[in-house]
């Protein structure tokens, strides 16, 4: 086996791990990674020298193709569901060594060896064997990179082996198609074949994370942004993927902590990650002026087109897909804080995309609303994201991430509910998603008005107000705000058809109580009071 790297060291543990691959490539640059990528002709450049990849099939993720082994350790502990498919210990061992040995018939391989968690006492070392050097500058990009030194001492509890040209056999490896994500606790790995959307890695880690921190060191994981004001107010944006998580939290009057995946300790906050991962559809430098600048030497693109003749990229082009990413490290956004740390959120941001364009753009919660809002988790898939879904789709999604909790939503939603009365948080609903009437009627909210309302809450410009209640559910709704028209602040105005309106409220209001019944034995009644008024 021979070995290219920038640093001086001996890889531990890749024989063990089963890579016999002649040429492994270790913690290389991203320069370096570039640079080969655009070599093999997996990727080009753009104008602003970020490399630039096409993921295959593959272009958002695959949720009926990812599967956690049952096995000793998750039989009683995960909530078995639509999202957390069982798989037998079997088709695990059986699909690893299928891997290994189509990555070391492989001429080259990329290992890359990195971190999740922020803090340090809660660190988990993550190796990432891939099959090109774009998906090793994904890991690069997104986990946080150890440091030389520390790579002497680098414990990889955790692997993930992904080799997107792998494919399963279904009526043999037990997937339901020939691309899977499979998780095994026991064995500390994640598999992921025949799929190169490279978010399968990121979410796939996200997992284990949710299933581990929560039962084994008393912390919330949480599928949310967070970033810090400058008194050092922590602000914390959940949602579900695509709903603004990292658009919101790239404000330039606040410093970014991270933008998709944290955790929360006694006493503070922590990043998961050492990257963003953005969607760029629409992308411009006027709307989104820092993720726009973090398209850059190192930033691995995927799935954009160019303007015809150029190496610009055209962020209005959907040919491929209209979930367009780039991946880029945190110091890429001006004053990120690295540590990604900060301390316990004062306000807790709850970002819905509505498709029906019912609920208001902005609403303040009392505790047992948040608590409602929280397990409901209502918003809407957005386009691409997930395989099949080519229009934003409707769906409760328990904690804004029902697709990453192994465990019951009520473990998460239990934690939450004492740590947000133990310091008295504000939390807000704020509607992303359409405004004067339902997706195809009505617009998307405006990022002006969105980001105009959330620093309103955050300087508390917002509470100073008067203040109205939805008559349907049930939250208080601001009469106004400087920087937004006051019609949309009530979303019955903001609709030219008024009984269109209450139709749709009445039909959303019914959906959230039948969403809502299958929690209702393990909520208290001061929760359930919350449902909001079905007619
Ligand atoms: N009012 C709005 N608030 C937030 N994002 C919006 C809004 N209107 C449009 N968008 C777009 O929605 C997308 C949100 O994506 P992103 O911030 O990456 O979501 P997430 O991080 O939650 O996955 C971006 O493309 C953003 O430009
Ligand atoms: C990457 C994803 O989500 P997010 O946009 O929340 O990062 C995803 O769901 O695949």
């Amino acid at each position: 086996m021979s070995l290219t790297s920038t640093i001086a060291l001996p890889v531990t543990g890749l024989t063990e791990s089963g890579i016999t691959c002649h040429q492994v490539h270790y913690q290389l640059t991203p320069e370096e990674l570039t640079a080969q990528a655009v070599q093999r002709q997996e990727g080009e450049l753009n104008d602003s020298g970020a490399l630039c990849i096409n993921t295959g099939e593959f272009t958002g993720r695959s949720p009926q193709d990812k599967f956690i082994v049952k096995d000793i350790i998750t039989e009683d502990t995960v909530n078995w569901n639509q999202f957390n498919i069982p798989i037998g210990e079997k088709y695990f061992h059986q699909l690893k060594a299928k891997m290994l040995d189509y990555l070391n018939a492989n001429d080259e391989i990329w290992v890359r060896d990195c971190y999740a968690c922020a803090t340090p006492a809660f660190r988990l070392g993550i190796r990432v064997i891939t099959e090109s050097p774009a998906a090793s500058l994904f890991a690069h990009n997104m986990f946080l990179r150890p440091a030389e030194e520390e790579l002497e001492y680098f414990k990889a509890e955790w692997q993930v082996i992904q080799a997107p040209g792998f494919k399963a056999d279904p009526a043999v490896d037990g997937t339901r198609q020939h691309n899977f994500a499979i998780i095994s606790f026991v064995h500390k790995t994640i598999l992921i074949g025949g799929t190169g959307y490279t978010g399968e890695i990121k979410k796939g880690v996200f997992t284990i994370l949710n299933y581990l921190l929560p039962q084994f060191k008393d912390i919330l994981s949480m599928h949310c942004s967070a970033n810090m004001g400058k008194s050092g107010d922590v602000a914390l944006f959940f949602g579900l993927s695509g709903t603004g998580k990292t658009t919101l939290s790239a404000d330039p009057s606040r410093r970014l902590i991270g933008d998709d995946e944290h955790g929360w300790n006694k006493n503070h906050i922590f990043n998961f990650e050492g990257g963003c991962y953005a969607k760029c559809i629409d992308l411009s430098a006027e709307k989104e002026p820092a993720i726009f600048r973090a398209i850059r030497s190192g930033a691995l693109v995927e799935n954009v087109g160019f303007y015809e003749g150029t190496q610009e990229i055209d962020f209005s082009n959907r040919a491929i897909t209209e979930n367009t990413r780039v991946s880029y490290p945190i110091h890429y956004i001006p004053g990120s804080v690295e540590p990604s740390i900060g301390g316990v959120p004062a306000n807790v941001f709850f970002l819905t995309c509505d498709a029906y364009g019912v609920l208001p753009p902005i609403s303040r919660l009392n505790e047992a609303q948040a608590m409602y809002q929280f397990i409901s988790g209502y918003t809407a898939r957005v386009a691409g994201t997930e395989t099949g879904v080519t229009a934003p789709k409707a769906t409760f999604s328990a904690c804004f991430g029902a697709p990453f909790l192994p465990l019951h939503p009520a473990a998460y939603a239990e934690m939450l509910g004492r740590k947000m009365k133990a310091h008295n948080v504000n939390v807000w609903l704020v509607n992303t998603g359409w405004t004067g009437g339902p997706y195809g009627t009505g617009n998307r909210m405006s990022l002006t008005h969105t980001r105009a309302l959330i620093t309103a809450a955050l300087n508390g410009t917002l509470q100073k107000g008067n203040w109205e209640k939805d008559p349907v559910f049930n939250m208080d709704i601001p009469q106004s705000c400087a920087g937004v028209p006051q019609e949309i602040l009530n979303p019955r105005s903001a609709w030219a058809d008024k009984v269109a309106y209450d139709e749709a409220a009445a039909q959303l209001a019914k959906l959230f109580n039948e969403n809502f019944s299958k929690y209702a034995d393990r909520v208290p009644a001061e929760i359930l009071i919350e449902a909001p008024l079905a007619v």
